[in-house]
């Protein structure tokens, strides 16, 4: 039997990468008290860590404090390698809004003894993602308000344009270190504001006009 064709609008569908960029903005690195880095902070998340509206987050057991995290998604439409700045554009199918769920108490863990940050970041229903938003929806990706609520009290609210590495610069650097692949998924980083969540509470975030999800959190039965 043949198989379906992907439709890369349902990225999350593909099984691909999520390559995630840390400390991009600088307000963030300093309320969490790290240097604001002259080089990108890299990670990934398996594509078991996707989460679509209609589903919970779920908090892991082996964690007290849960952050949300908002943040800008770049959905890649052709892979490549070494790609240069000037033709990375070429290389985004359109965008997302995402949500990096860190369990900070265990990254903080992490930190201290020098282990690398998977338990706290790579864990099932660690990133829910919005709709696919197609490429021409988005005039300036780096002019965008993005969000977040919890329990309709503002928490992140930040503007794209204050990314320290801009979306052109990270899919070129990202991809002299890795290929990138049609389907992959890069989390650009968040702005400040990053705080707890616990169970039942409601998370709601958006991106301006443009689009907007809610995700409840829940304990591991
Ligand atoms: O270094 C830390 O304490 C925390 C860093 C992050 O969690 C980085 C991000 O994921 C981000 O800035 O979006
Ligand atoms: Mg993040």
């Amino acid at each position: 039997m043949m198989s379906s064709p992907k439709n890369l609008s349902k990225f999350w569908e593909w099984g691909r990468k999520i390559i995630c960029v840390g400390r991009n903005y600088a307000e963030h690195a300093k309320e969490l008290k790290n240097a604001v880095p002259t080089e990108p902070v890299l990670f990934l998340k398996p594509p078991t860590a996707y989460v679509k509206e209609g589903s919970p987050v779920i908090m892991p057991y082996y964690s007290n404090n849960l952050h949300h995290e908002v943040e800008l998604g770049v959905v890649i439409g052709k892979g490549g390698r070494n790609i240069s700045q000037a033709c990375a554009m070429e290389h985004v199918h359109g965008y997302a809004l995402c949500l990096d769920m860190t369990a900070r108490d265990v990254q903080d863990k992490c930190k201290e003894k020098g282990l690398p940050w998977t338990l706290a970041k790579a864990f099932d229903t660690s990133c829910p993602v919005s709709d696919f938003i197609p490429k021409d929806k988005i005039q300036d990706p780096h002019n965008l308000n993005i969000w977040l609520k919890v329990n309709d009290s503002l928490r992140q609210e930040g503007n794209t344009s204050a990314m320290i590495f801009s979306i052109p610069f990270l899919i070129s650097y990202i991809s002299k270190i890795i290929s990138l692949e049609e389907g992959d998924l890069i989390l650009t980083g968040t702005p400040k504001g990053v705080a707890s969540v616990k169970e039942d509470d409601e998370m709601m975030a958006g991106i301006d006009n443009i689009i907007s999800m809610k995700f409840k959190v829940e304990k591991q039965s």
